[in-house]
C-alpha cells in the first residue's frame, strides 16, 4: 500500500512509522463509537415514546384531556414556577408546536418559567440553586470508574504471572516442606514478591492514567457558553446553564441544552449527532425546538432553555456512552506485534532450554555443590525430584519472563501519558493520544494567522471616508451628519456582537468576535448609540458573515416604505462590487475608475502597514421588491452598492511568534501562513514575524491568493505546494486543498484552525489543532489536539514534546532490545554448556523488574531537551528503529554476551 513504507525484512520492517495507519486506525475507532452511539441513541428515543405513551394514557383518565395535553396547571404552581418538570420533560420530548401555541409561544413559555426573553434571568446565586432545584443541573451523573482493585485484578490476568504465581506457590511449599519454614520460604517468596511489585506498578499506572483520561473528558466537555442574565452576556460552564436562561447561538456552538428558538436568522443545525441524518436543518417560528447536543451549521439565533442534563436525549446519551480511553496509538499496536514476536521466541527459546535442563537432571548429568549426582533413577525420592524438576521450570518461566519486553508497550503509554500531561501545562489539551507521537515528526506547520501568530485584539486605527483619511480616526466632525447617520446605522444593525451600557454608567461593555468588537468601540466613538439606533429601525433579514464569502449583510426597514441593506467585509471585495460613494455632503456620487484606484491605493496602504481592511457598503431597496412569504430564502442583492468607507484594524503579532518560527526553522518544519486576511496584510504580519524573509523572494507562488490556488489544476498545486509560504484571501477549502497536496508530497502536515469550516482541513491533516478561545466547538471536535491559548508559541512546544515523545521511544527500544538479546543468548548457552543457567529464578526475575518497570518509567519521563528541536523532522518515512540504533544494538549485545561468558566459563581463573 502506499502508505506503509517497510524497511527492511522481518518484523521490524512494519515498525516503519506508518503515519496515515493513525488515520484509518482513528476511522475504526470512531466508527466503533457511532455504532455505539446509535444503539444508545435508538434506545433512549423507543424509551421516552413508551414513558410519554403511558404518561398521556394516565392524564387523560385523570384528568380534563386538554389541560392533559398541553400539561400546563395554572393554578397549581409547581414549587414557585407555574408549570410541571414532567409537562415540560413532554414538550421538549415531543417538538409539539401545537402544544407551544397553547402556552402563546416562547414568550408565553418564558414568563411561565419566570423568565425574560430580552434580559434572560437574574444573575443572583438564588435564582440560579432554585432553578437547579426545581429543573436539575446542565450535567449527567457519569459512568462509575473502575476500582483500583479491577486493575489489579486486571494485571493478574497476565499469564506468565499467573503461571509465575504458580510456580512461586509450588516452590513454596515444597521449599518450606523440605528445608524448614525458616529457610524455604526465600525462593517462592522472592517470586512472589516481585509478581507483586510488577502487578502493583502495572495496576497504578493503569489506574493513574484512568483517572487522566477522566479528567480529560471533562474538560473537553466543559465547554464554555455566552448567556444572557440580567441583560448582559456572560460566558460560562456549559454546566451552569439553567432552565430559563436566553443563550446566544452562533455558527459552530452546540447547542448546550433543549430549548426554544427566540429569534434567528438563517440558522441551520446539524442534527447528525442526534438523529443520525446528515442534512442539516433550517430553524424558524415554525421549527423552533432545539436539541441539545447538535451543531450551529450556520446563521445565528437566541434560544430559551427548557430542559436540561439528564432530561434532555443528549445528556441521557452522555451518561449511557463509555468513556473511550481504550484507545491503543499506531505506535503502541506496532510496538505490541514487536513485543509478541521476541515474546515467541523467548518462548521458543525457553523450550529448548527446559529440554536440555531436564534430559540433563534425568540422567543424572547435574550435580550438588558437595559433588553428588543430583538425580539418581530409583534412589532420588518422587519429593525431591519433583523438586528439581519444578525449579527447571521455573528457569524457563523467567526465560519467558525477560524475553517478553512488556516494558516496550508499558514505556508508551507512560511516555504518552507523562506528555501528555505536560502538554496541558503548556496550554495544549490532547484530544488524541496518537497525535503526541504524529506530531513530533512533522515537517510543516500551516497556521492561521488571525489569533493564532496575531494577539487577536483589535482596534480601528485608520478610517478612510467620504474619500478623505480621518485623522485621528475617530473625528467625524468633516462628516455630514445624514452620511454618519447612514454609516452608525451599518455598524449598529450589521453585527453579531453587541453593546451593553451599566445602568450606573460606566465603561461600555462590547462583545462578539474580535473584528466585530473593534468596529463596534470605533462606532461608539464616533457617537454610535447602540440601543437607540437599533430601535429606530428593525432587521428584516440577515445574511451572516462567513469566511467562505468574506462579508455579511442585512436588511433593515427604516421607514414605511424604504428599506436599507447594508454590508460590511473583506474591503477590496466590498469595493469592487460598488457602483458608487457617498460624498461628504450626504450625495451619492458614481465611482469613477480614477476614484476607484483612489482607495484602491488607499486599502493597499493600511494592509502594507499590516492592518485588517473592512469596508462598509449600502444600497437602498424598495420594500416591494421584498418577498414577502419566503424571506428566509431570499439572497440580499450585492451588487450596485454604494461605498460608504473603509477602516483599517491593528492586530499585533504575539510577543514570541518571531522565535517561535525561528525555532521550527531550526528544527527543519516549514511554518506556512494561510489566512482569509489580504494578501498585503498577510505579507506584512509573515514579514514582521519571520515566515517570510525580508531578502528572499517575495512573490508568487511563494505568496500567492487563495483564489489563483483554487483555479490550478491538481497537478500543478502539487507542484507548487511545497513553495507556497504565505496564502492570503483564503477560504477554508483552499486549506483543505494545501493540506491534500502537501501530503501528496509526502509531508506530515500540522494544521490550525478555528473556525466551522475548517473542519475538513483539521480531519483531512495529520495532526489538526484547534484554537482553544477563539475555535468554535465543530472545529475542536474535528482537532486532535486543542491549543488552548490559541498562541503559535504552544504549537511549537507542542512540537518538542512529539519529538520527545519519539526519542523517548526510541531510546527505550535501543535499551530493552539489548539487553533482551544478552539475556537471552546467555542463557541459552549457558544451559545448554552447564546445565545450568548464571541467574537463577528470582535473580532474572528482579532484574526483569527493575528492567522493564522502571527502565520504562525512568526513560519515558525524560523531559525533551533543546537539541531535539537542532534535528530534522524524522517524517513519514524513517523507520523506528534506525540504522545506527541496529548498529549500537548489535554491538551492545555482542560486548555484553562476551564480557559475561567469559566470566561465566573462565571467572575462576582470572
Ligand atoms: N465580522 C466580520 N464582518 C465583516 N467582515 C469581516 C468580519 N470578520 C472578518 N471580516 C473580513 O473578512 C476577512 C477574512 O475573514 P476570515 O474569517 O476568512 O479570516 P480569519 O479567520 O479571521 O483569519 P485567519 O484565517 O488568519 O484566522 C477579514 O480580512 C475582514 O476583512
Ligand atoms: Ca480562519
Amino acid at each position: 500500500p502506499e502508505f506503509a513504507v517497510a524497511t527492511g525484512e522481518g518484523p521490524f520492517g512494519q515498525a516503519a512509522l506508518v503515519l496515515n495507519a493513525s488515520r484509518r486506525f482513528r476511522y475504526t475507532l470512531d466508527l466503533k463509537k457511532e455504532e455505539e452511539k446509535e444503539i444508545i441513541r435508538r434506545t433512549i428515543r423507543s424509551h421516552a415514546q413508551v414513558i410519554r405513551a403511558v404518561f398521556l394514557f394516565k392524564e387523560a383518565g385523570e384528568n380534563d384531556p386538554r389541560e392533559a395535553y398541553t400539561g400546563i396547571k395554572f393554578t397549581t404552581a409547581s414549587r414557585g414556577f407555574p408549570i410541571e418538570m414532567e409537562k415540560l420533560k413532554t414538550l421538549n420530548r415531543d417538538h409539539d408546536s401545537v402544544l407551544l401555541q397553547e402556552i402563546r409561544g416562547v414568550k408565553g413559555l418564558s414568563d411561565l418559567l419566570k423568565s425574560n426573553l430580552d434580559r434572560g434571568i437574574n444573575p443572583t446565586e438564588d435564582e440560579l440553586l432554585q432553578r437547579r432545584d426545581v429543573f436539575g443541573a446542565n450535567t449527567y451523573p457519569r459512568k462509575k470508574r473502575k476500582s483500583i482493585l479491577r486493575f489489579v485484578f486486571d494485571a493478574c490476568k497476565d499469564l506468565t504471572l499467573i503461571i509465575l504465581m504458580v510456580a512461586a506457590a509450588i516452590s513454596l511449599t515444597l521449599g518450606m516442606a523440605t528445608e524448614g519454614v525458616k529457610e524455604g520460604w526465600y525462593e517462592g517468596g522472592s517470586i512472589f514478591l516481585a509478581v507483586f511489585l510488577v502487578i502493583l506498578v502495572t495496576a497504578t499506572s493503569d489506574y493513574r492514567q484512568s483517572l487522566q483520561f477522566q479528567h480529560l473528558n471533562e474538560e473537553k466537555q466543559n465547554i464554555q457558553v455566552e448567556v444572557l442574565r440580567g441583560g448582559k452576556r456572560f460566558r460560562t460552564s456549559i454546566f451552569d446553564l439553567v432552565v430559563g436562561d436566553v443563550v446566544p447561538l452562533n455558527i459552530g456552538d452546540q447547542v448546550p441544552a433543549d430549548g426554544i428558538l427566540i429569534s434567528g436568522h438563517s440558522l441551520a443545525i446539524d442534527e447528525s449527532s442526534m438523529t443520525g441524518e446528515s442534512k442539516t436543518v433550517h430553524k424558524d417560528q415554525k421549527a423552533p425546538f432545539l436539541m441539545s447536543g447538535c451543531k450551529v451549521a450556520d446563521g445565528y439565533g437566541s434560544m430559551l432553555v427548557t430542559g436540561v442534563g439528564i432530561n434532555t436525549e443528549w445528556g441521557q446519551l452522555m451518561a449511557n456512552l463509555s468513556e473511550d480511553n481504550g484507545e491503543e496509538t499506531p505506535l503502541q499496536v506496532r510496538l505490541n506485534g514487536v513485543a509478541t514476536f521476541i515474546g515467541m521466541v523467548g518462548l521458543s527459546v525457553a523450550g529448548v532450554v527446559l529440554g536440555v535442563l531436564a534430559i540433563r537432571y534425568f540422567t543424572g548429568h547435574t550435580k550438588n555443590p558437595d559433588g553428588t549426582v543430583q538425580f539418581r533413577a530409583g534412589t532420588t525420592g518422587l519429593k525431591q525430584g519433583f523438586m528439581g524438576a519444578i525449579r527447571i521450570l521455573t528457569i524457563a518461566v523467567t526465560i519467558v519472563v525477560v524475553a517478553v519486553p512488556e516494558g516496550l508497550p508499558l514505556a508508551v503509554t507512560l511516555t504518552l501519558a507523562y506528555s501528555m500531561r505536560k502538554m496541558m501545562l503548556d496550554k495544549a489539551l490532547v484530544r488524541r493520544l496518537s497525535s503526541c507521537e504524529t506530531m513530533g515528526s512533522a515537517t510543516t506547520i500551516c497556521s492561521d494567522k488571525t489569533g493564532t501568530l496575531t494577539l487577536n485584539k483589535m482596534t480601528v486605527v485608520e478610517a478612510h471616508f467620504i474619500g478623505t483619511r480621518l485623522d485621528p480616526c475617530d473625528d467625524v466632525r468633516a462628516i455630514s451628519s445624514s452620511s454618519a447617520a447612514l454609516l452608525i446605522e451599518g455598524i449598529a444593525q450589521n453585527t453579531t456582537g453587541t453593546v451593553f451600557l451599566p445602568e450606573d454608567g460606566g465603561a461600555a461593555d462590547v462583545t462578539g468576535s474580535p473584528t466585530e468588537k473593534a468596529i463596534l468601540s470605533w462606532g461608539l466613538k464616533i457617537g454610535m448609540d447602540f440601543n437607540d439606533v437599533r430601535s429606530k429601525s428593525s432587521v428584516l433579514h440577515v445574511f451572516p458573515f462567513n469566511s467562505e464569502k468574506k462579508r455579511g449583510g442585512v436588511a433593515v426597514q427604516v421607514s414605511d416604505t424604504g428599506v436599507h441593506i447594508h454590508w460590511k467585509g473583506a474591503a477590496e471585495l466590498v469595493l469592487s462590487s460598488c457602483k458608487s460613494w457617498l460624498s461628504l455632503d450626504g450625495s451619492v456620487q458614481p465611482m469613477g475608475a480614477q476614484k476607484r484606484n483612489e482607495y484602491k491605493k488607499s486599502i493597499e496602504d493600511m494592509a502594507k502597514s499590516s492592518l485588517r481592511c473592512v469596508a462598509f457598503a449600502y444600497c437602498q431597496c424598495d420594500i416591494e421588491k421584498i418577498p414577502k412569504e419566503d424571506i428566509a430564502d431570499w439572497k440580499l442583492p450585492e451588487e450596485d452598492l454604494t461605498l460608504l468607507g473603509i477602516v483599517g484594524i491593528k492586530d499585533p503579532c504575539r510577543p514570541g511568534v518571531r522565535s517561535a518560527v525561528q525555532l521550527c526553522k531550526n528544527a527543519g518544519v516549514k511554518v506556512r501562513m494561510v489566512t482569509g486576511d489580504n494578501i498585503e496584510t498577510a505579507k506584512a504580519i509573515a514579514l514582521e514575524c519571520g515566515i517570510l524573509d525580508a531578502n528572499g523572494v517575495i512573490s508568487e507562488p511563494f505568496v500567492i491568493e487563495g483564489k489563483a490556488f483554487r483555479e490550478m489544476s491538481e497537478i500543478a498545486r502539487g507542484e507548487i505546494a511545497d513553495k507556497i509560504t504565505v496564502m492570503g484571501r483564503s477560504s477554508p477549502n483552499d486549506k483543505l486543498l494545501l493540506v491534500q497536496a502537501l501530503k501528496r508530497k509526502g509531508h506530515v502536515v500540522a494544521v490550525t484552525g478555528d473556525g466551522t469550516n475548517d473542519a475538513p482541513a483539521l480531519h483531512e491533516a495529520d495532526i489538526g489543532l484547534a484554537m482553544g478561545m477563539s475555535g468554535t466547538e465543530v472545529a475542536k471536535e474535528s482537532s486532535d489536539i486543542i491549543i488552548l491559548d490559541d498562541d503559535f508559541t504552544s504549537v511549537v512546544k507542542v512540537v518538542r514534546w512529539g519529538r520527545s515523545v519519539y526519542a523517548n521511544i526510541q531510546k527505550f527500544i535501543q535499551f530493552q532490545l539489548t539487553v533482551n538479546v544478552a539475556a537471552l543468548v546467555i542463557n541459552v548457552i549457558a544451559a545448554v554448556s552447564s546445565g545450568d543457567v548464571p541467574l537463577n529464578a528470582v535473580e532474572l526475575l528482579w532484574v526483569n523488574l527493575i528492567m522493564d518497570t522502571l527502565g520504562a518509567l525512568a526513560l519515558a519521563t525524560e523531559p525533551p531537551t533543546d537539541n531535539l528541536m537542532k534535528r530534522q523532522p524524522v517524517g513519514r518515512r524513517e523507520p523506528l528503529v534506525t540504522n545506527i540504533m541496529w548498529r549500537n544494538l548489535f554491538v551492545q549485545a555482542i560486548y555484553q554476551i562476551a564480557i559475561l561468558l567469559i566470566f561465566n566459563f573462565s571467572g575462576k581463573k582470572i
